[in-house]
């Protein structure tokens, strides 16, 4: 399978202008999922009503370009907001009651950091995907564990559960990551604040899951 791109959309956004700016990113290439996350300054979670605000807006763009949309953290406001599912991290809401409160044809991604052991749980639970991170130096999050590429392809030799990587990706260091493994990248600041704009950073990407995937 080849890596997809998985984007996060910035910790803080404005509902003027950022729904313009995701149709066209999301215009610009494949993206498989978008996660709406939205903290404050101090990673803390922003008001409910400001999520469900932000979760209605973007909805309608995602699935026009057949992308998923996955709400960070809250399986309560992702059932309310009629989203394709959830990703939960080990200090939310946990997976098997965010599997109760969203059904089974929902999406529940759950974030493992470093641990073979939180992906083995997670999968074995019925998790959709696992996630792994950080990787590489990020600003968007106080990540406190370091990840390594040896981690993805253990995954792939272990089982068909897909895994995310996550953290500090960009276009330089992703080649590294989709070569051990990766089924999804799972990227924030390398495509909002990519040099030659978020769409650009969408076609980038692409053509090195191509060309990575060719070698
Ligand atoms: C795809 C993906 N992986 C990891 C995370 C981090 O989740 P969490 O540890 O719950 O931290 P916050 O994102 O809630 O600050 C994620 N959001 N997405
Ligand atoms: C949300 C998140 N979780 C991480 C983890 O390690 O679990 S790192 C991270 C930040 C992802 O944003 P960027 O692509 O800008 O680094
Ligand atoms: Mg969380």
């Amino acid at each position: 399978m080849q890596c997809r791109l998985y984007l996060i959309t910035p910790p803080s956004l404005d509902l003027d202008s950022f729904p313009d700016l995701l149709d066209k990113t999301l215009a610009a290439g494949d993206v498989a999922c978008l996660q709406l996350r939205l903290k404050q300054a101090d990673e803390t979670p922003v008001a409910d009503a400001l999520i469900l605000q932000a979760a209605e807006t973007l909805l309608p763009i995602a699935h026009k370009h057949d992308v998923s949309l996955l709400l960070n953290d809250r399986p309560d406001l992702a059932l309310t907001a009629g989203v394709d599912g959830v990703h939960i991290g080990q200090d939310d809401t946990p997976y098997a009651e965010a599997r109760q409160i969203l059904g089974q044809d929902a999406i529940i991604g759950v974030t493992c950091h470093d641990s073979r052991h939180l992906a083995m749980v997670a999968g074995e639970e019925g998790a959709d995907y696992v996630a792994f991170g950080a990787f590489f130096p990020t600003s968007t999050k106080t990540s406190s564990t370091q990840a390594t590429p040896e981690l993805l392809t253990w995954w792939q030799e272990t089982t068909e559960l897909p895994c995310v990587a996550i953290g500090g990706i960009t276009t330089e260091n992703a080649p590294t990551l989709v070569k051990a493994g990766a089924d999804f990248l799972a990227v924030s600041g390398g495509v909002w604040g990519y040099a030659h704009g978020a769409e650009e950073a969408v076609r980038a990407f692409n053509t090195l899951f191509v060309s990575t995937d060719e070698s």
